[in-house]
């Protein structure tokens, strides 16, 4: 069976064929019209490499670093929910995964696995927290406490949910998650049930608007900064001018993300806001980005334009989804080989000799 499935495409539909339809639908979809989903990934196609020749390219290194720690390859896993929906070892499986082929996993607070099973589950693997703020601030301060003692190396602290986006398929389905499984990091608390509240929609509304905050502002960073000298990442962010802020608010990276398309229908794909953002912020942290990635062209176009690493949140779930931990590793195994021969063909032999001549807009060629 494996041996059909080569490429990330061919993982997704697999998953479109075997999940439940509510646990498809909650992974699958984006918020509104899906307009913007359509474009995280259509975006990449209109940007061209521009290839070099004649490069000896025979010895290659696709390692990097990120916030210091080195990965094998520029491409991490991004923090996606209740995973166990798609696998009964959930974000565990995928920690493993991500471990085993050196590189970041992060774990969503909304996660179906706790902190502390994660940390147990992928022990040497490059861990970081995503980081939601509660209206009730200890809580936050609990999760960031469970991560710095579990060994996570950072936290994500997505900037871009002071609601949750309007996702249709959700509605309908009046999501709720199946009952054999728990938010793993509140069990026993009031943070835990999501499916309390649905009657009107879906349960996914209801408990982010009763329990987080919307009121977060730019002094929450300093207060967060305040409670731990873990690095922090904000996760969601689109444009220059909240890039600079968070800069200026201390944070140690800037994740260029639209949240998988899943907030507002009509931003901008992420890859189109990343060189606005790259620009703005220069040396001074490193950039991230996530949305759409899903061969290895599109993590050589985000680096040319200046991300250090990309993330994939959806892959990896059809991975999951597939064969848990093997299915994730294959996935990721699949980019990494088409990274690498998109390196060597476009003429680099490791990550630094990707330049931002390397890719231009399609518009280019029309202007010759
Ligand atoms: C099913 C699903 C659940 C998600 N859960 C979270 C989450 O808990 N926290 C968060 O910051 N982002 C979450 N995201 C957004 C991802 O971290 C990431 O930004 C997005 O999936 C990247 O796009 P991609 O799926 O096209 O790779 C979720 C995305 C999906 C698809
Ligand atoms: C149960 C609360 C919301 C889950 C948060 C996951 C998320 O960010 C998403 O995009 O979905």
């Amino acid at each position: 069976m494996s041996n059909n499935l080569v490429c990330i495409k061919d993982f997704e539909e697999y998953a479109h064929q075997v999940l439940p339809r509510s646990a498809l639908d909650y992974y699958r979809s984006g918020a509104g019209q899906e307009k913007t989903l359509r474009q995280n990934n259509k975006a990449f196609s209109r940007y061209k490499i521009r290839p070099r020749c004649l490069r000896n390219v025979s010895h290659r290194d696709l390692s990097t670093t990120v916030l210091g720690e080195k990965v094998s390859m520029p491409i991490g896993i991004a923090p996606t929910a209740m995973q166990r929906m798609a696998h009964p070892e959930g974000e565990c499986a995928n920690a493993r995964a991500a471990q085993a082929l050196g590189t970041v996993f992060t774990l969503s607070t909304i996660a179906t696995s706790s902190i502390e099973e994660v940390a147990r589950c992928a022990p040497h693997g490059i861990k970081w927290f995503q980081l939601y703020i509660y209206k009730d601030r200890q809580v936050t301060e609990g999760l960031v406490r469970r991560a710095e003692r579990a060994g996570f190396k950072a936290l994500a602290l997505t900037v871009d949910a002071p609601m949750f986006g309007l996702r249709l398929a959700d509605i309908k389905n009046k999501f709720t998650l199946p009952p054999h499984l728990k938010l793993a990091n509140f069990e026993g608390t009031k943070s835990t049930d999501i499916n309390k509240n649905n009657e009107k929609g879906s349960g996914l509304n209801a408990y982010v608007n009763s329990l987080f905050d919307a009121s977060v502002t730019w002094q929450d960073i300093k207060w967060l900064k305040s409670l731990t000298s873990l690095p922090i990442v904000l996760k969601g962010i689109l444009t220059a001018q909240d890039a600079l802020l968070g800069v200026e608010a201390g944070a140690a990276g800037i994740w260029v993300s639209n949240h998988g398309a899943r907030q507002v229908d009509g931003t901008p794909a992420s890859i189109e806001a990343l060189q606005e953002i790259v620009k703005a912020v220069g040396d001074k942290v490193e950039v991230y980005l996530d949305g759409g990635v899903r061969d290895g062209t599109d993590v050589f176009k985000a680096l040319a334009m200046g991300a250090r690493m990309v993330f994939m949140g959806r892959p990896a779930l059809w991975g999951l989804t597939y064969d848990g931990e093997e299915g994730v590793k294959k996935v990721l195994n699949i980019i990494k080989t088409e990274f690498d021969y998109t390196l060597a063909i476009s003429g680099c032999a490791n990550v630094g000799d990707i330049k931002p001549s390397m890719v231009v807009h399609e518009s280019y060629y029309s202007r010759l």
